[in-house]
């Protein structure tokens, strides 16, 4: 079985990654200290670390979204928003991410003195600092909360600063009661501005929210989208049938955003072992993996891979699958999506299948 040190130094994509559910548990103590937010529970950072895990995985999607209360309370300043932004750079680079796509919600940091423009400013400048120093593609996804009202100012906003590195629009937040239809407008705008659009849609309710999100919305992606598999019967003889909508997913290769840990920590999977992912993979559907909360879920890139080595098995030729799938599935333009699939991605995985290297004595020779 392939080794986490392995899975570490693979190069890895990662397309679905929120902003405030990845800081680092020390930044969240500093910044509450700095910035005067006094809601933690806890100022140490391994019990703040152990108190986000075990807020997030009580079983619902609507308790896994407490946790952010404190992230986004302590990152309602520029300086903030630029220093997490920029260590979320520099952690997903140490752990071996080539390309990524980290997305937040800009309303969410308009509590204090900030517009959504400085917001974004504020995130964008900490990206490009984190990249400055670091071998790695980062690109930004603005999501909107489906619970909020506000989803046609944050595509705009977002479409304003895509020459700075914004890419997609998304929707967020509790899905229960909140289609995407509620936000058709939002959708319409990105769709005529030529923007991206993925779309957090059956995590926590059934195909008729990934229904929405494909065919009014425009979703070009799914996040998640594990409950896909409400559409699709497997018989006891091991027969498979897809439903329509199961079947255009499949046959339009809809890159789904798999995010197998934080869906065992809301409920929508009973342990990795059993999360659907599985029979998505082995049905060639264009599934993806991802961390979705970093901190939250108390995971990493490399985390995801090797408890997906250990649940199913996998090989590293499933890894670069896996891996390639992402990034053609990417927000980023078409040539140097095919840059990063030949020039590094392929050869980063060749290098990791060839016998170890010669050691000293050999070496000598
Ligand atoms: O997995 C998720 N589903 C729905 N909403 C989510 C998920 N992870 C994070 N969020 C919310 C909480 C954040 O405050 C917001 C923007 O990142 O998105
Ligand atoms: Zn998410």
């Amino acid at each position: 079985m392939i080794s986490h040190d392995l899975i570490e130094r693979a190069p890895k994509v990662l397309l679905h990654d929120h902003l405030d559910g990845g800081l680092r548990p020390q930044t969240v103590a500093e910044l509450a200290d700095e910035t005067g937010y006094d809601g933690l529970p806890t100022s140490d950072p391994h019990d703040l670390a152990q108190h986000f895990v075990d807020t997030a995985r009580r079983g619902s999607l609507e308790e896994y979204l407490e946790g952010f209360a404190h992230t986004v309370g302590v990152t309602q300043t520029r300086e903030a928003l630029q220093r997490v932004a920029r260590e979320a750079v520099e952690d997903l680079a140490d752990d071996g991410v080539v390309y990524a796509e980290i997305r937040f919600a800009p309303e969410l940091h308009t509590m204090g003195d900030l517009e959504l423009d400085d917001v974004l400013e504020a995130v964008l400048d900490g990206v490009h600092a984190g990249q400055a120093t670091r071998d790695i593609t980062v690109a930004v996804i603005c999501c909107a909360m489906r619970t909020a009202a506000r989803s046609y100012e944050i595509a705009e906003v977002a479409v304003r600063w895509r020459e700075q590195g914004v890419v997609g629009f998304d929707i967020a937040g509790a899905e229960a009661g909140f289609p995407p239809t509620q936000h058709l407008d939002a959708f319409q705008l990105a769709l005529r501005e030529c923007f991206h659009i993925t779309v957090h849609a059956g995590e926590s309710f059934g195909p008729r929210s990934i229904w929405e999100a494909l065919q009014w919305c425009g979703a070009e992606r799914l996040g998640h989208g594990l409950r896909i598999v409400d559409d699709i019967t497997v018989t006891d003889d091991g027969d498979v049938e897809l439903g329509r909508l199961a079947g255009y997913v499949r046959d339009r290769r809809i890159p789904l955003e798999m995010c197998p840990t934080s869906n065992v920590h809301t409920g929508g999977a009973r342990s990795i072992a059993e999360h659907p992912i599985q029979l998505l993979r082995q049905l060639r559907y264009r599934v993806t993996v991802n961390t979705d909360n970093r901190l939250m879920s108390d995971i990493t890139m490399s985390g995801e891979f090797t408890n997906l080595v250990e649940a199913f098995d996998l090989g590293l030729d499933d890894l670069q699958w896996l891996t390639v799938n992402a990034m053609k599935s990417a927000f980023w333009p078409f040539d140097d999506r095919l840059r990063l699939i030949e020039d590094v991605i392929k050869p980063r995985y060749a290098a990791l299948r060839e016998p170890a290297t010669a050691g000293p004595r050999d070496a000598a020779r």
